[in-house]
């Protein structure tokens, strides 16, 4: 398979806490924006819970439920634009339960893959309101293989280690991460690219929720750890090029996968 170069347009903005139909009104602007550049995204993706923020204790009566709106507005949207989605993560009602879950999009608008949230956080109370997700997010983006954590998932290697031994070359992170963790969050990504030798992108909020603030500095990271793109700390389109040949390239280089010795650790 020739692997392609991959045009990814992140959608860095605020949300505004338990107001969902303000937040979809002000995706669509975004989505809209991010189309109009000299360059076509051949991919967009949002931020973390971008349609009720972290409004946990009414998130059972503001979720999306099944995530029907969310799918509906973002397939429509993939079809008018010929775009592939990763949407989000959103507050998504599954069963009675309410999950932090992405859905990817094809540019047909067809729903081809979720993931919910596998590691809650609990300094965010997650744990007390949400369910978690129980399987890893594989997915496949224009013939690429790709893989899916939400924010706090990036604390555990074991996840993104795994994403990459089952195929993944390109791992997406949506989130809501907040300061005073601006080093934890960059060091974490650099570190999730280097060790996997594979692209990281990850979108994250701005804005402030209650004293809460959100500092952006959503990233694009090749898998030799440089950094591609970065967002500064107010509402933008962050966008960069992914070349997808560059993960073997590393690989070769390094030889890493190869050198792995599981049965001594
Ligand atoms: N929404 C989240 O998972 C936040 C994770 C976070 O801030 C961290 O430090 O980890």
């Amino acid at each position: 398979m020739t692997k392609p170069l991959l045009n990814i347009a992140l959608l860095q903005m605020n949300i505004h806490i338990g107001e969902p139909d303000r937040n979809f009104e002000h995706l669509l602007s975004k989505m809209e924006q991010a189309m109009q550049g000299s360059v076509k995204p051949d991919v967009l993706m949002f931020p973390e819970m971008w349609n009720t923020g972290y409004a946990l204790d009414r998130i059972h009566d503001i979720a999306d439920r099944q995530g029907e709106r969310t799918k509906s507005v973002i397939s429509e949207f993939c079809r008018k634009h010929n775009v592939n989605v990763i949407a989000g993560s959103i507050a998504d009602l599954d069963n009675g339960a309410v999950k932090n879950t992405i859905y990817m999009f094809d540019r047909e608008g067809k729903l081809t893959a979720d993931y919910s949230k596998i590691h809650l956080f609990r300094l965010m109370d997650e744990e007390k309101f949400l369910a978690s997700g129980d399987r890893p997010g594989h997915f496949t983006l224009d013939g690429v293989q790709a893989g899916a954590m939400i924010c706090y998932d990036i604390r555990f290697p074991e996840l993104s280690r795994r994403l990459a031994l089952e195929g993944a070359n390109i791992l997406f992170v949506p989130a809501e991460w907040p300061h005073p963790r601006l080093h934890h969050w960059r060091t974490l990504l650099m570190a999730r690219a280097i060790e996997n030798q594979m692209y990281v992108v990850s979108c994250n909020r701005v804005g402030t929720s209650g004293t809460t603030e959100f500092f952006g500095h959503s990233m694009i990271i090749d898998p030799w750890g440089e950094i591609i793109a970065e967002g500064g700390e107010g509402e933008e389109i962050v966008r960069g090029t992914a070349d997808l040949s560059l993960t073997d390239e590393v690989r070769g280089r390094i030889p890493v996968f190869e050198d792995r010795r599981p049965q001594l650790y």
